[in-house]
């Protein structure tokens, strides 16, 4: 027997937004790619990163040591965060508890901590639902380490954007003194070196690039090179889910 009671049409099914995943390591240039690529396509954009970094700075407010997993869990359950557009600055201010925080949210330091609690197996999974959230049409496209593996597998086009450590070091390196921060090279190498190898080995959701990711080595390619190539394989990629999903309707 049918569900559907005669007289009634069919119920629309819900359309999904169409995704674009772009993980990779600190200082591959994710945020500024996936920036420029909502952008010039009208997206939605996830930052995955600034949400482990707002929970750490959170963390730290409340008390709770890295380790402290049952704390953490409760925190990022009800992490009371908004990210708010300034049309004037063209910035993204990020607000903990009432508080701006987007000046803080950048250092070392906190990306450091952000990758400690993000190893949690259940801080990871209490924050997929909010992260999932941001899927919204037109589409969205996601920045982080996991966003092709594990928070959007059936994204439409995946990439896994990477650069040596060296060449990432050298772009803080030059980013830090810009803001007027101080800052050394070897120090910046050892750091990048260090939150890699946490975030490659851990047991849940480690940086590792998606079976059908592509890949891009941008050591010696600018940005504008970088965001033409993932325009290029996101166009092509759309077009064949498009037309799949064309075949299935008939
Ligand atoms: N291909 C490139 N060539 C030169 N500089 C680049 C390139 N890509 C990014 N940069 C610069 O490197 C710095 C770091 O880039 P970005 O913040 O986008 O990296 P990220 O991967 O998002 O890092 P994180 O994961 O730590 O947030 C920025 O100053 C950016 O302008
Ligand atoms: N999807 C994500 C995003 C981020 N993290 C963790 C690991 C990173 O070292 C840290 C900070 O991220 P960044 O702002 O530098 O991109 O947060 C993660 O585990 N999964």
């Amino acid at each position: 027997m049918s569900d559907i009671e005669p007289g009634k049409s069919t119920p629309p099914t819900p359309v999904l937004a169409p995704v674009i995943t772009i993980d990779g390591p600190s200082g591959s240039g994710k945020g500024t790619v996936c920036r420029l690529l909502a952008e010039k396509l009208g997206w939605h954009l996830l930052d995955s990163g600034a949400i482990y970094r707002v929970l750490a700075i959170a963390a730290v407010h409340h008390d709770f040591e890295p380790s402290d997993e049952d704390s953490l869990v409760a925190l990022a359950t009800d992490l009371d965060v908004e990210f708010v557009a300034n049309e004037e600055t063209g910035l993204t201010h990020t607000i903990l508890e009432g508080e701006d925080i987007t000046m803080t949210i950048r250092t070392e330091e906190v990306g450091m901590n952000a990758s400690k609690i993000a190893a949690l197996p259940r801080v990871r999974e209490a924050l997929l639902r909010r992260q999932r959230a941001f899927r919204e049409l037109p589409g969205l496209v996601a920045d982080g380490r996991d966003m092709g593996t594990v928070v959007f597998p059936d994204a439409q086009a995946k990439i896994f954007l990477t650069a040596s450590a060296e060449e990432r070091a050298r772009r803080r390196f030059l980013q830090l003194q810009e803001k007027g921060f101080d800052a050394n090279m070897s120090t910046l190498v050892d750091e990048i070196k260090d939150r890699d190898h946490r975030d490659t080995n851990r047991s849940v959701a480690p940086l590792k690039p998606a079976e059908d990711s592509l890949f891009i080595d941008s050591t010696e390619i600018s940005i504008e090179d970088v965001v033409a190539k993932v325009l290029q394989f996101a166009h092509t990629k759309l077009s064949a889910s498009e037309g799949k999903a064309d075949e299935n309707r008939i």
